[in-house]
């Protein structure tokens, strides 16, 4: 299995970031190398521009892609499908025109001119509208181009809004939102293996936020600690060994927001020995 990611830009540290996290450690994985085995003899990482890997992905170049919803739908391939929204590089296609100019409204863009990195989803965002705009393709600062009277809107990225507003540059319309998505190419997206990478990759975001929480607490009090623990089933109650029976150990996975609370209350119930740990990864 080949997983293709991006090579540079704002998606590769988190992207080796969450396949390190999901037990996926990269090996020799150099600055500047295309491949880099992991330690799973079967996945082999395959770096490549972000816009790029849908189609790495679509011609069996790789067999699994990571990368922004936004250039999978760009790429506008059927071979593909999307398997998990991994949750990070969260974005906004807009369209947005100059802030002094005459475009308030996606009817206005009729027989103007639209600049944008992204043609093909601008084009099908159009049709939907049933207007019909030239779309000219650009391949960076898009926004400029309504500055230089190449174009009277822009359909780009935005994050913060920050890029938009020094640009003096207002949002007419949405277009997509984005986040960054595991996809696989049709035909091995039901593979085992396939399969297996892709609960490690969910494991650690159900992970994310959660907390684990031990405790020993008197038989006699179980009921009432029980009742206070929030989360995930039920807790685990496991006999204490030398505890004579009469105490147990109680183990729960509980939100991160709640732990601060649930501490106080499972004590103020008869509970000791509080543990709270870090969880790496949650298969539920
Ligand atoms: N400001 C942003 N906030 C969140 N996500 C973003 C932002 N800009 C881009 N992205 C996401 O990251 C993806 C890649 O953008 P990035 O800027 O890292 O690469 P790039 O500029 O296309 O790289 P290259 O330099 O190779 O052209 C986008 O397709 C989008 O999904
Ligand atoms: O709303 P904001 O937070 O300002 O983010 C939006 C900007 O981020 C991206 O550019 P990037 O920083 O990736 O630069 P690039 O043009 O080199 O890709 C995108 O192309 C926008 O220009
Ligand atoms: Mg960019």
């Amino acid at each position: 299995m080949r997983i293709a990611v991006p090579n540079k830009g704002r998606l590769h540290e988190p992207t080796i970031d969450l396949l390190e996290r999901a037990g996926l450690h990269i090996e020799n994985g150099a600055d500047r190398k295309l491949y880099a085995e992991t330690v799973d003899p079967d996945v082999t990482i395959l770096f490549a521009r972000a816009a790029d890997i849908p189609e790495y992905v679509a011609d069996g170049a790789a067999d699994l892609g990571i990368t922004g919803l936004d250039q999978v739908r760009e790429a506008q391939t059927d071979r593909v499908e999307e398997l998990l929204d991994l949750e990070f590089g969260r974005c906004r296609l807009v369209l947005a025109s100059p802030e002094d100019g005459d475009i308030d409204a996606v009817a206005d863009l009729a027989g103007k001119t639209v600049a944008t990195e992204f043609p093909n989803v601008t084009r099908e965002f159009f049709d939907d509208a049933g207007i019909e705009p030239d779309i000219v393709e650009v391949t960076g600062a898009t926004e400029l181009t309504p500055h230089v009277e190449m174009a009277d809107a822009i359909v780009d990225i935005t994050s913060t809004g920050t890029t938009l507003r020094m640009n003096n540059l207002g949002v007419v319309a949405d277009v997509l939102s984005s986040s960054v998505h595991l996809f696989a190419r049709d035909d091995v997206a039901d593979d085992p293996k396939v399969r297996e990478i892709q609960t490690a990759l969910s494991s650690v975001l159900s992970a994310d936020g959660k907390r684990y929480l031990m405790m020993n607490v008197p038989r006699d009090d179980l009921e009432d600690v029980r009742e206070v623990i929030p989360g995930l089933g039920g807790p685990t109650v496991m006999d204490v060994a030398n505890g004579e029976g009469e105490k147990v150990a109680v183990h729960a996975v509980v939100d991160e927001r709640d732990v601060f609370e649930t501490i106080t209350e499972v004590k103020n119930a008869g509970a000791s020995d509080i543990l709270v740990t870090e969880i790496e990864r949650l298969v539920e």
